[in-house]
């Protein structure tokens, strides 16, 4: 069997990926795809270009085709079947903070400041006396108790809910007395719920606390629900399915056995599902449009695989005519890939419904918060219901291969289902395919600037100062600086020969300026022969252009694609062989994602990166430029309210280095990388040549080691007997 069918992964999928010469699964779809066919929430930290597209877009496409097919079928969903009598904290009528494991039976807050509440699924009615027993299994605050289904989910807080608070308060109402005595870890509450004498009682670790509240007579005649509401904390519970650690006395039985004429049920019944046309199972949010397109591309190639019933994609990105996405959302929709912006304003006009949402997916999440989109995340994660109404609980799945920030993290236990990391190199690793090297320029050392005859258009920012050549000021040694990453530029070419790269600006106008240079060094723009033909793909061109000028780098129509950081993440160019770096991006996650273009899918790859030794003078439009850098000329710094800052990329560098735990490799001013600075001489590009002689020689490089274990296997075992013998071992003691 293939091993993409190992993981359960349906035959015509698999098919799918063995057209595309996916003999073996990455890594990171080893452990995702697994893990989300099965049901989970994933964080994927995995580096760029492992396959993380891959490890997200199949499982989800094979189970939005399954829901369909059961959909066509008639069949009712998997989990109506198997747990409709189960009594278990509810997965839908509860506060999104509140993580509920898939047993139902233990559930965990990590919001610090606000309360996060829950209920069972079934409750209870009179006549009777009933039973269950919560446990504090993490420390913080909890309160738990009754409640009926209309209760507010903040415990005590309104007059249908009863609770017994941590800190030795029982509440209701908003009323907060004394009762019983705090309680904390590893404590087991006891909660009584007494409706023939209209009652409720807890106890703590066996020891009755008293009567803590009397029901009044209209409570008779409505449901009660073992309720919890936690802040920062965790509670484990038993409705008595499993042996009671205190079973109580006095005529009370566990909650599950009340007699189903006397059991309600929650909102978590499930209806049919009947889906709209314009509610999607899945939605997927990319931080670019060109990186929409790619993951849309991928969804497209696969479904094509997959038939009767089709699965319907949909690419929602801004930039192209909104009628056009609407139609197709009427006519029906069953997975939406697209950008922040346009996906909003199609869920705010209601033309984009969530109601059937099970997947939701952020890629490159950790670049969708840091644009600021994190208030449009919170309110689609908070639109979408935690079930749908076929039973299916909503699965989130982030990924990128720098997720490691302390807003992710947050945004993950607020929003995440008990969710898995799948953290494969640790934080923010480089691949072994991409090989990268830093070019220093000093202008004042390399004092060829001053008599270039023709030179890369600066960005203008010195336009008033006074550079001229023998004058060292800092603002002469900026400009020189902007000269000579021009030229580096294009020394870099020609000395690796290259023929294909993304080369990423600061700017756009630094863009431009170098798109200029290199067609009038290579012969005009229509040169055939044009030796550094180039596209930029900027956020001030039309998305048109983008994407044609994308398409054609991408066909080897021309040479080089010069970009902004918009460009950084995820763009999946085959065997792309080499990336510059003319200057370092300031957020040094975007180091990771830039140098990824290359060494993707088992290539090599090279990336070199120009740093200036002398701090450099640029521009910095922010909220306060009304015209955010368009025919901006304020060239004061932003100190003096203009529009510029001293750049200090050695200080950028260090902060990278540091932030990879490693130094990077320097190269001469001849930019030639050291041969054996590697692992041998490699063809970037293609796939490493010697990986095979790796291989071969695997099992003597690892001899020493598993001798060592070995030695340390057997002498862990001696000691063991002899601790366990004493000093003669059983065979020597005779009889
Ligand atoms: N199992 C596989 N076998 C061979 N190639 C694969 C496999 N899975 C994915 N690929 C290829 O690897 C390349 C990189 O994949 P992908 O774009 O999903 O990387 P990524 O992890 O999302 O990277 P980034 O972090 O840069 O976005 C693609 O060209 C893809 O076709």
């Amino acid at each position: 069997m293939a091993a993409f069918e190992e993981m359960g992964v349906l035959p015509e999928i698999a098919k799918a990926v063995e057209d595309m010469d996916w003999t073996l699964p990455t890594d990171v779809q080893n452990e995702a795809i697994p893990m989300i066919l099965g049901g989970g929430d994933v964080l994927m930290a995995a580096e760029t270009g492992s396959g993380k597209t891959g490890a997200f877009c199949l499982p989800i496409l094979q189970t939005v085709w399954e829901t369909l097919k059961d959909i066509q079928l008639g069949k009712t969903s998997k989990i109506n079947k198997e747990t409709p009598t189960k009594w278990q904290l509810s997965f839908s009528d509860r506060d999104t903070g509140l993580a509920v494991t898939p047993d139902g039976l233990r559930c965990q807050s990590r919001e610090q400041k606000m309360w996060q509440g829950g209920r069972a699924n079934k409750g209870v009615t009179a006549p009777g006396k009933f039973y269950y027993e919560a446990t504090v299994s993490d420390e913080g605050l909890c309160r738990v108790g009754f409640s009926t289904a209309n209760a507010a989910l903040d415990l005590g807080t309104c007059k249908n809910g009863f609770g017994f608070g941590g800190t030795g308060k029982k509440s209701n109402n908003r009323q907060f007395d004394d009762y019983g005595e705090s309680f904390g870890l590893h404590d087991v509450i006891g909660c009584y719920l007494d409706l023939d004498n209209m009652s409720i009682s807890f106890s703590k670790g066996g020891q009755p606390l008293g009567q803590a509240f009397t029901l009044k007579s209209e409570f008779k005649n409505v449901a009660l629900f073992p309720a919890v509401v936690l802040k920062n904390a965790e509670m484990a519970f038993n409705f008595g399915e499993t042996p009671f650690k205190f079973p109580p006395t006095g005529g009370y039985k566990a909650i599950c056995e009340a007699s189903s004429e006397l059991t309600a049920t929650g909102v978590t019944k499930a209806s049919s599902f009947k889906p709209k046309n314009n509610a999607p199972q899945a939605i997927i949010i990319e931080p670019s449009r060109e990186l929409a397109e790619q993951t849309y591309k991928q969804l497209e190639l696969f479904s094509g695989y997959v038939d009767n019933p089709k699965v319907r994609s949909l690419l929602v990105v801004g930039g192209v005519p909104v009628r056009e996405q609407m139609n197709a959302l009427s006519a029906g929709v069953d997975i939406v890939c697209g950008t922040p912006g346009r996906l909003e304003e199609l869920i705010n006009t209601g033309q984009l419904a969530l109601q059937n949402c099970r997947f939701f997916v952020l890629d490159e999440a950790d670049g969708l918060l840091k644009a600021g989109h994190e208030k449009l995340i919170n309110s689609i994660h908070g639109s979408i219901p935690k079930l749908t109404p076929d039973g299916k609980r909503l699965q989130m799945v982030v990924c990128s291969a720098t997720l490691h920030s302390f807003e992710v993290k947050r945004m993950a236990e607020r929003l995440m289902h008990f969710p898995t990391w799948i953290d494969l190199k640790g934080e923010d690793a480089v691949p072994e395919t991409v090989h990268h090297v830093v070019l220093h320029i000093d202008p004042r050392v390399d004092v060829s600037w001053g008599s270039l005859r023709t030179h890369v258009q600066t960005d203008g920012v010195h336009a008033n100062d006074n550079v001229r050549k023998g004058n060292n000021t800092p603002e002469t040694l900026s400009e020189a600086v902007k000269m000579l990453k021009g030229e580096y530029c294009i020394k870099a070419i020609d000395t690796h020969n290259i023929d294909k790269a993304i080369i990423f600006c600061r700017t756009k106008v630094d863009c431009d300026n170098l798109e200029r240079y290199f067609n009038q060094l290579g012969g005009g723009a229509r040169n055939p022969t044009n030796p550094y033909s180039c596209v930029c793909l900027h956020g001030d061109r039309r998305p048109q252009e983008r994407k044609d000028n994308l398409e054609s780098f991408k066909r080897d129509e021309v040479k080089f694609l010069i970009c902004t950081d918009v460009a950084a993440r995820g763009l999946d160019i085959t065997g792309l062989p080499f990336a510059i770096n003319v200057t370092l991006p300031d957020e040094k996650s975007n180091y990771v994602h830039r140098i990824g273009r290359v060494g993707r899918a088992e290539r090599m790859g090279l990336a070199i990166s120009l740093v200036s030794d002398v701090p450099e003078k640029v521009w910095y439009h922010g909220e306060w430029c009304k015209s955010r850098g368009k025919n901006c000329y304020n060239t004061r710094l932003t100190t003096e309210h203009g529009c510029c800052i001293w750049y200090n990329e050695p200080q950028y560098l260090a902060d990278i280095e540091e932030h990879l735990g490693v130094t990077i490799q320097c190269v001469g001013s001849d930019l030639k990388v050291p041969v054996n600075e590697f692992d041998g001489k490699v063809v970037y590009g293609e796939r490493r040549s010697n990986a095979g002689s790796n291989y071969q020689t695997h099992v003597e490089q690892l001899a020493p080691t598993v001798q060592e274990l070995a030695d340390l296997e057997r002498e862990a075992q001696r000691v063991y007997i002899r601790r366990q013998y004493g000093k003669c071992y059983p065979w020597q003691r005779g009889g």
